[in-house]
């Protein structure tokens, strides 16, 4: 099997904003890969969150992969001030690039960022498959396993087929899920071939939140042995 590393990616919106550097420490210092960045404009979904302002002041105090879901209608019109506030991955949605992923993708690309693309869970997964297969690809999917907009929701197993046809299909891919991740859902996902994973309320709210971010990776090592 080729393998795939596994990257563990606390969701900062289950942080304490008022502390977001300390957060950001701590979460990498108990060995998370990824810091996740939920980003929201109130229009896509029903929330607001973050925007580049913070995302630029939180990398004046880390260097760690700035995970950025872009939960916005008009991703585009992101892409310049993210990359220059120092974002990392740019995952756009699938529902509101139908038109422009292929632009969008170049400019992502073109900024140094990283592309992924996301998808809602009522979005059927077959809608992006040709971002992973065009010419400028995505380097990576984001399976939604709630409804975007709120963290401590509850996680949606039949999100893995989505999972499943995807790690069939692309071998090497980074397939990313958010929502409802943690001890007791994590071995789904990472059967299905889940590699990234986002969790919030779980790490967050744990006693130990070290021990959950070990027994993530665990989960997605002994599903998905890398060679
Ligand atoms: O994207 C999100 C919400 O739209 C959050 O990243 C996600 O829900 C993580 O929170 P939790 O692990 O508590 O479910």
């Amino acid at each position: 099997m080729v393998g795939v590393s596994p990257k563990i990616a606390p969701s900062m919106l289950s942080s304490d904003f008022a502390n977001l550097a300390a957060e950001a420490k701590r979460m990498i210092d108990l060995g998370a890969n990824w810091l996740h960045m939920d980003i929201m404009d109130g229009h896509f979904v029903p929330n607001l969150t973050i925007g580049a302002p913070v995302i630029e002041s939180l990398r004046k105090h880390t260097n760690a992969y700035l995970d950025c879901h872009l939960m916005v209608t008009n991703p585009m019109d992101y892409v310049d001030q993210m990359a220059k506030a120092g974002a990392s991955g740019f995952t756009f949605h699938v529902e509101v690039a139908k038109e422009n992923w292929q632009e969008l993708v170049k400019k992502i690309k073109s900024t140094g960022m990283r592309p992924g693309v996301a998808l809602k869970p009522g979005t059927p997964v077959e809608q992006v498959y040709p971002l992973v297969e065009g010419t400028d690809p995505v380097e990576m999917v984001l399976v939604m396993t709630v409804e975007p907009g709120f963290g401590g929701q509850k996680f949606m197993p039949n999100m893995m087929d989505k999972v499943r046809a995807l790690r069939n299909k692309y071998p090497t891919l980074d397939i990313e899920v958010d929502g409802g991740l943690g001890p007791s859902t994590i071995d789904a996902a990472a059967a299905a071939g889940a590699n990234c994973i986002v969790a919030g309320s779980s790490v967050f709210g744990a006693p130990e939140p070290g021990d959950v971010i070990s027994l993530l990776r665990a989960s997605v090592e002994k599903a998905q042995p890398s060679t």
